[in-house]
């Protein structure tokens, strides 16, 4: 009944429901950037925000690492900031600084966030998955995602990246109240994004929570742990009432080990685990839970060379233990990173023996 090209590669669903793949699939954060050539060639003619903008282009861009690799997912090319670009304020994606936000958002100019219409204003993205999932023919699954409330509130606060995210904590110690309306503003755009993702042909979703680290357990649990857990609720509930097939979820939380037991309970299908964990902290802490890990290899293991590169793939695999794993890196891609490197990660972990 679909309206898409049969899947041929489910084993990332496979694994997210908990069921057993022919392979040990993978894919790669951040897999479709700029250590690609042909991205770097591509972003010649084309500025950050246009491809995002332009569904032929983002599609393009999303099947640039699926051609080179034998890669188990697609993830679409955007960005997390397109939700505070939705919301009214300005994003600048500046060469060799990142993403920049030159009006940060204050208790002065809150009022003025639009979110009426903010996720119709994404459209673009609904239109450049459904492209995406026609070209893909199939081949393998493709992510939607979204950023969690607290990173989008790091950024849109900052202006930008920050080393300590000081100004948009200030808000959490300083004025909860304000901070709660703006989480919970997030959240709800954030539902709607999702489902409207899902509606366009995602096929599994990813909520990238990459500024938990900033935060302790006692924070943590006041201004996230609620609101993931809505998304969560409220994006699988909408999805029944549209009558669309149930899509898994990942929850990636960057650095967010004080609280990883609390995150298996929040309703997501997969939590992504960062590269700093260990694995035998990973599987204690998840014993009795039902949900599958992502993750965790470094990103700099990538510079190392071919044979100590499937060393260390094969003793994390090892240690992690195949049960209900998507092997990824524990962080996005570097730009730099060799493009032999991804090749011999994908092996490695294909040749696994389930
Ligand atoms: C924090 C964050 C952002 N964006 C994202 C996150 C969460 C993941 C993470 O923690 O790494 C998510 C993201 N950004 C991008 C994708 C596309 C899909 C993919 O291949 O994963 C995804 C999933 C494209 C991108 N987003 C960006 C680029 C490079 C910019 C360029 O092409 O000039 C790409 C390909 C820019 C970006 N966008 C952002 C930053 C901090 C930067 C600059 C630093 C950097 O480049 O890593 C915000």
């Amino acid at each position: 009944m679909s309206k898409f090209p049969d899947l041929k590669n489910d084993r990332i669903l496979k694994v997210a429901r908990g069921e057993k793949p022919d392979k040990l699939p993978i894919w790669i954060m951040r897999q479709a950037g700029r250590y690609l050539p042909e991205f770097m060639e591509f972003r010649e003619q084309h500025s950050f925000f246009e491809i995002c903008q332009t569904p032929e282009l983002a599609c393009e861009v999303t099947l640039m690492p699926i051609r080179r690799y034998d890669l188990d997912a697609a993830i679409i090319f955007s960005d997390i900031l397109v939700i505070p670009q939705a919301l009214g304020m300005t994003v600048e994606m500046r060469p060799g600084v990142g993403p920049v936000l030159p009006e940060p958002l204050t208790s002065d100019n809150f009022h003025k966030l639009n979110k009426n219409g903010a996720v119709s204003r994404l459209k673009y993205v609904g239109e450049a998955i459904t492209l995406t999932r026609h070209k893909l023919e199939g081949k393998v699954p493709l992510f939607g995602f979204s950023g969690a409330p607290w990173t989008l509130m790091g950024y849109m606060i900052e202006g930008g990246g920050s080393k300590t995210l000081s100004k948009a904590k200030k808000w959490l110690y300083k004025d909860p109240e304000l901070a709660h309306l703006l989480l919970d503003l997030l959240t709800e755009v954030i539902v709607d994004y999702l489902v409207m993702q899902i509606e366009h042909g995602a096929q599994i979703v990813q909520v990238f929570d990459s500024s938990a680290e900033y935060l302790n357990k006692n924070l943590y649990t006041k201004f996230c742990l609620p609101y993931l857990k809505q998304i969560s609720t409220k994006v699988k509930e909408k999805v029944k009432q549209l009558n669309l097939e149930e899509v898994p979820m990942v929850l990636f939380a960057k650095g967010a080990y004080f609280c990883l037991e609390d995150q298996a309970d929040l309703g997501y299908d997969v939590l992504g685990i960062d590269w700093t964990m260990s694995p035998d902290f990973v599987r204690a802490s998840l014993k009795d839970k039902n949900v599958s890990i992502q993750g965790n290899l470094d990103p700099c293991a990538l510079y190392a060379n071919k044979d100590e590169l499937k060393n260390m793939v094969v003793d994390m695999v090892r240690k992690l233990g195949t049960d209900r794993l998507i092997v990824n890196l524990g962080h996005g891609i570097y730009p730099d990173a060799p493009t032999a490197s991804v090749q011999t990660f994908i092996e490695t972990v294909h040749s696994f023996n389930l």
